[in-house]
Formats: C-alpha cells, structure tokens, sequence
C-alpha cells in the first residue's frame, strides 16, 4: 500500500499486506491528519453498509458525520474501548489511534470493536497487536492500565451531573492551562488519580509523559533510585546499566505523586530540593540534570495534621498546594449515583460484552447508600451484581447485607432523643416505631410485594403479617 501524500505514513504502513488487511473480519481504517480516507478495508466498509467501493481520498466526515476521528487527530489523545454509535444507528466499541512522527500527528487509526466479540477471540488479538504496533507504549494500558505513560482518563471520563462536581471540573479544567503545582485532596476513591489525568490530558503538556508514582505502595528504601534513578554500579545489585527514575521518564511531561502524605522525611527534603531547582541527582551520580516536570500529588490523609504532629514538611506542603482541588465525597453528591451506575454498567458491556439493568428498587437502595469507599466501592459493587446475577435485571435480593443493614443504622442514628422525652417512648415503643418504618419503607420498595418484602427483610411472611397487623 502506498500513501503518496504522507512518505512517513506509508513507511509506518508498509509492512501491512492490503491483502491481510481486507481479510479480516475486524473493521479497521487508516486516516492521513486531514482526516482523509487513506485505507477502509471491507469490514469495515460492511458494518457502515456503504457499497464495496473505493473511498480512499474521500474525508471521513463525509462519509460518518458521527466520526470522533477530528478531534482525536487535533487532541492527540487515543480514545480506546469507547462507545459509539454510527450515522446508521449501529452501536459498538472502537479504538481511535493518533499515529504521530515525533510530536506531529500525521493520521489516526480506527477500529471498531463488534460488541460480540469475546477478548479470547482471534480479532481482539488482532486489534491488540494493531495498538500495539501503532502505540507500542499502548501496550500496558490495554493490558494491565497501571504504568502508563499516557494518560487514561480526559475530562470527558469524569461523569458526574451535580453542580458540585461540575464546579470542580471547570476548576480543575482551569488549572490544565498552568503550569502551576496541584494538590488533590478528598477520601479514598473519589477519583483525585482520575482528575490528576484529566488535567494532564488538557494542558499543553498532553502530548508528552504522565507517569503515576504511588509514594505509599514503595518502600523507602528503594523510594530514592525510582523517583531519581542511579547510575550504573552505584550499589550492590544495581542494575549494570542503571535506572531512569520517574523525575526522568516523566521529562517534558507530568509526573503524579499519589499518597504524597506518605513520603517518608528524608524523601520530603529531597522532593523539595527538586522542586525549588528543577534538577534531579542520580544516586552515585555527583552530577545534577536539569528537569521539566510539572508536579500534581494526591492524598487522602490531612497534611495539615500531619504537619502539626511534625511529620510533614510544611515547606513542601506549601510548594506542593499552589493550586488546590479538594474532591467532595459520593455521600455529598448522590445525585451523581444514578448516572454512575450506567456509566459502570455500560463500561462493564464494552469489556466482557454483559449488559443488565437494575431493578427500580436496586437502584434506589444503592443511590441511599453513603458509599464509604466512594466511587470505588459503587464500581466494585456494580461489576460484582454484573457477574453474580443469573437473569437480566439485578434485583433488591442481590445487593450485599452490608448495604442493606446500612439503612437501618440510619434510622437508628437519626432518631431524635427529643421525641422520646416529649412523647415518653418506651424503648420498646422505639424500637417498634422504627421496625415498623423499616418495613413501610421496603414495602414501598417492593411496590407492596409482602412475600419479597419479607425476604428482603429475612423474615416469615407470616411474622411480616403480624407486625403490620399490630
Ligand atoms: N467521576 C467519576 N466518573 C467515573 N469514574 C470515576 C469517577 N470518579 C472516580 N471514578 C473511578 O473510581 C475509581 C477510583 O478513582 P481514583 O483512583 O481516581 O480515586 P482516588 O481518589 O485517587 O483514590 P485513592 O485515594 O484510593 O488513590 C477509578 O476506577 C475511577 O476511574
């Protein structure tokens, strides 16, 4: 195959046999960085039921207005596994590919994913080894998403519809133009590493390395050569070549500093130092390199506690929290659960190709919950209903006890001891009162279905009769 308009797209093309190409059963096209048709092979000219013709040399807009392929070539961000749905109407996953020659985008590769593959077929491979040999540096998202140097999440990732977390969005959209520090702060799991991409994805520097370093998961003992990298021989059981710490791979680029409460003193002192020179040692290097990394850190611990008790740095913390995002909890957003749940729901159908709905009553016990894990927990919990439930819809008799007995402690704890004294309840009168609410309530979940009332509450049928009754 021969491009004539772009010498270094054909070259990046020319161990591809066109053959091969319109062999497979995986829809695939290649567009130059106008968006030009430069290859659409059968497949994929089928699922988009256009006639068996040539369309090389046509722009693809012209053919799909619903294609994202322009706003890949113009953010350079791969968008892999993503839903789409065509002009025709068709729905299915696809992989948008920037291809780039240095820092310049020259073209875009697309595949579109038919939702009934299963990961074990022979196309998926093939699609793997396509990102692969477009993006080798793909390799790792696809496989286990946790070293990366590119980014996994954009602004468009973080689904939310409150005003709270559109709010933070904007600010956080705000400080992807600087170059300015970031401090992410809020509870475990509500998505301070997926905001840290985010940004990334949106500032100038998108186009080069974001590379994740968790200070809590190393030990600190070897925290120093990952950050900075050592010089070849410099210990015993060195590497001979020696290493590249983060601070390098992550050059031109950003590096994310997750759990930065739990650096270790001696490691805040040589972080700082870092920052305020921009240059990094190697260990046994007596020689400083020069470095440009803007710098984003996470915690989910209060620095300022820690700093009161002496075990962070201040200097650091104020080096560090130039510009600040403190993520609110899922308990301060429920409204956001609902939308959530689909996004998980739909993101577990583009991976395993399972989809199911949940039940009216599911859905709103989930949303009542106070998800102490955050979003997290509510992905966790919605892939684990996905696997367990046997039918289509996954019903209020799935959702874990925890979740369940979660509600009732709200009863409990929000019962005011003022009512007692006005209305001198008896504990027992209380206790009634609130069992009998508890059973109003998942009646009225169960749209007044005693036999699945009674299950959900783990009760007779008959001791659900009696207490109504009384
Ligand atoms: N608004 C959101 N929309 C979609 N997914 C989200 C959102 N927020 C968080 N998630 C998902 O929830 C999970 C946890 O998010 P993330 O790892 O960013 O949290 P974190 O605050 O960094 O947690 P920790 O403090 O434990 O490191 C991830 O799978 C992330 O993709």
């Amino acid at each position: 195959m021969t491009y004539p308009h772009n010498q270094k797209l054909d070259k990046f093309m020319e161990n591809i046999p066109e053959s091969l190409f319109n062999e497979l059963s995986l829809p695939i096209n290649f567009v130059d960085h106008n968006c030009t048709i430069l290859v659409m092979n059968k497949a994929f000219l089928e699922f988009l039921e256009l006639p068996l013709k040539d369309v090389v040399g046509q722009n693809l807009v012209d053919i799909d207005n619903t294609t994202r392929f322009p706003i890949v070539l113009q953010t350079g961000i791969p968008e892999i596994g993503k839903r789409h749905r065509f002009k025709s109407g068709k729905e299915a996953i696809v992989d948008r590919i920037p291809i780039y020659d240095g820092d310049r985008i020259i073209g875009c590769a697309g595949i579109i994913v038919p939702s009934h593959l299963s990961p074990d077929s022979i196309e998926w491979k093939i699609r793997h080894l396509i990102i692969n040999k477009i993006r080798p540096d793909y390799k790792t998202r696809l496989e286990t998403d946790s070293s990366s140097l590119i980014p996994k999440y954009t602004f468009d990732d973080i689904i939310a519809k409150s005003k709270l977390i559109q709010h933070f969005k904007q600010r956080a959209k705000s400080f992807s133009k600087t170059e300015l520090p970031v401090l992410i702060t809020g509870e475990s799991g509500v998505g301070k590493e997926l905001f840290a991409h985010a940004i990334h994805s949106a500032s100038q520097r998108a186009n080069r390395p974001f590379v994740c370093i968790n200070c809590a998961a190393i030990p600190d003992t070897l925290l120093e050569s990952e950050l900075f990298g050592y010089e070849p021989g410099s210990f015993t059981g060195a590497h001979k070549n020696g290493k590249q710490g983060k601070f390098e791979i992550a050059n031109g680029g950003t590096i994310f500093l997750d759990e930065i409460g739990d650096l270790p003193p001696i490691m805040q002192s040589k972080l700082l130092r870092v920052l305020q020179e921009n240059q990094i040692e190697k260990i046994g290097s007596s020689e400083s390199k020069e470095i440009d990394v803007r710098v984003i850190a996470a915690t989910n611990v209060d620095l300022l506690d820690k700093i009161e008790n002496k075990v962070f740095r201040s200097d650091l913390y104020y080096r560090l929290n130039v510009l600040n995002l403190n993520i609110p909890s899922l308990r301060e957003r429920s409204e956001d659960i609902p939308l959530l749940i689909e996004h998980f729901k739909s993101l577990f159908y583009q991976k395993n190709g399972i989809y199911k709905t949940f039940s009216k009553e599911a859905l709103k016990i989930l949303s009542g919950y106070t998800w102490p894990g955050n979003i997290r927990e509510l992905k966790n919990i919605v892939y684990r209903l996905m696997v367990i439930a046997e039918g289509p819809e996954i019903g209020f008799d799935l959702i874990p006890q925890d979740i369940l007995e979660a509600r009732y402690h709200f009863y409990v704890d929000h019962y005011d001891p003022n009512d007692i004294l006005e209305n001198k309840s008896t504990l027992t009168n209380i206790m009634k009162e609130i069992e009998l609410q508890i059973i109003e309530d998942t009646l009225k979940l169960c749209d007044n279905n005693k036999s699945k009332t009674a299950d959900v509450l783990g009760i007779q049928r008959m001791t659900l009769y009696r207490k109504i009754k009384k």
